[in-house]
């Protein structure tokens, strides 16, 4: 068969742990024998980030401005234990963090449904999908211990010298501070694309934040979402027949238990962070979950959405066997392949990614499945692979298709 081809190189940031085998696995046995693969690599696992001081990193961002597509593993966001284990330079912030912060936009993220594998969550009946906001809060913060007692203080300086200041507390004893910012024009993209992505998917927009108690920051939010709905969007909704519903973050936590899905939650970055690992793993796994960002300038980042399985890691480094499950990475590379695909004209690669994804869905539906899917199946003794045996079957599944 001859290999599909390629215009366009796809931005290929490689990463840590678990992931960076599986990666190698899906592109050895997934890709390369059917794609000649056109990819600018860069690797962003954490050796070669601390050798280049993290400049890889945002190398990688800027290609992805460069060409538009980017595919990325995940990676280790460097903590005290890490310091010793990579004996790293400095305690590097996270990837995604500077990556998101230099693209900006939103990330998607939507359950990968698949028959055999039910919610746990009774009532969701259609997927739920997370929008991330992906600039900012906590990703881009400064903070610092506090290891006397002293005043903590936001000062804000205007370029022509206008300062504010307003105490964040007067420390009697030691603590920990923290500043954040974000920007009133992520925040209006933010939702445009999750309205955007609201008329185009057929669905509702809900969006949780907590102003009652973030009187200004949190408040933003909530005005600039009502005011971008009010002025661009409401017509076009009623039109739709969908809605924009707004309430306070814990109370839509608490309705999303009782709702039954197939609407997009809009979240702010941490929030989304969190619920969106809740969602995938109510829905079947951490590793049946998509994750797409999407810069306002349109740029596409396909990733996974969950870790390094940094315990599986370390099984695989003692000799024993992982049954790690990899089809949201597989999922990640399809994505981007599509997307480069559509943007380059070249049906041929999109639609091989469109077989690759119903590959890995056919073959958890003959049964053969990672044991994270073996434990909540309601398919009948299904037959537990391990990690490289498990991309196989896939291989087997798609080569019929092809
Ligand atoms: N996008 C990114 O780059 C992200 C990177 N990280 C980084 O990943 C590292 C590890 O983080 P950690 O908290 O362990 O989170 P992980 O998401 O990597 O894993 C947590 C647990 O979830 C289960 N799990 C996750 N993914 C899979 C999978 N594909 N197949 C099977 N089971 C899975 C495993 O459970 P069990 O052990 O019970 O089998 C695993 O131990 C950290 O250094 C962190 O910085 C974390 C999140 C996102
Ligand atoms: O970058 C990190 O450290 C975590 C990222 C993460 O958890 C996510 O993207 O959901
Ligand atoms: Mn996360």
């Amino acid at each position: 068969m001859k290999k599909i081809q390629m215009t366009t190189p796809l931005v290929e940031m490689d990463g840590d742990e678990m992931t960076r085998i599986l990666w190698k696995m899906i592109k050895d046995e997934l890709l390369l024998p059917f794609i000649d693969l056109n990819t600018e690599y860069y690797d962003l696992g954490l050796n070669y980030r601390n050798e280049t001081d993290d400049q890889v990193t945002i190398d990688a961002a800027e290609a992805t401005k460069k060409y538009g597509v980017a595919v990325k593993c995940a990676t280790i966001t460097p903590n005290h234990a890490r310091m010793d284990e990579y004996d790293l330079k400095k305690m590097y912030k996270s990837p995604n963090g500077t990556i998101r912060a230099i693209l900006d936009g939103t990330v998607f993220r939507a359950p990968i449904v698949v028959k055999g594998i039910e919610p746990c969550v009774r009532n969701w009946k259609k997927p739920i999908t997370l929008a991330r906001h992906a600039y900012g809060d906590i990703y881009k913060n400064t903070e610092m211990y506090i290891d006397r007692p002293g005043k903590v203080e936001l000062v804000y300086t205007s370029e022509d010298g206008e300062e504010k200041r307003s105490l964040v507390q007067e420390f009697k004893a030691p603590g920990v501070a923290m500043g954040m910012h974000n920007m009133t024009a992520s925040i209006e993209s933010f939702a445009r694309s999750c309205f955007n992505y609201a008329l185009d998917t057929k669905q509702d927009v809900w969006f949780g934040a907590k102003d009652t108690i973030s009187k200004t920051y949190d408040a933003k939010f909530k005005e600039v979402f009502q005011t971008i709905f009010d002025t661009e969007f409401k017509d076009k909704f009623e039109e739709a027949g969908l809605t924009y519903f707004y309430s306070l973050i814990d109370d839509i936590v608490a309705r999303v238990m009782k709702a039954e899905g197939g609407f997009i939650w809009a979240c702010k970055n941490y929030d989304g962070d969190v619920m969106s690992d809740m969602v995938s793993s109510a829905f079947g796994s951490l590793a049946m979950m998509t994750s797409v960002l999407v810069s306002p300038q349109g740029y596409y980042e396909y990733e996974a959405a969950h870790g390094t399985v940094q315990r599986h890691y370390y099984r695989h480094l003692e000799g024993k066997e992982t049954s790690t499950n990899s089809v949201a990475t597989i999922f990640a590379w399809t994505g981007a392949l599509r997307k480069r695909g559509e943007l380059d004209g070249s049906q041929e690669l999109s639609d091989f990614a469109d077989k690759l994804e119903k590959a890995t869905l056919s073959t958890i539906e003959s049964g053969k499945m990672t044991k994270d899917l073996a434990l909540i199946t309601s398919i009948e003794n299904p037959t537990v692979l391990n990690s490289r045996d498990f991309i196989l079957a896939i291989r087997e599944e798609l080569e019929k298709m092809l």
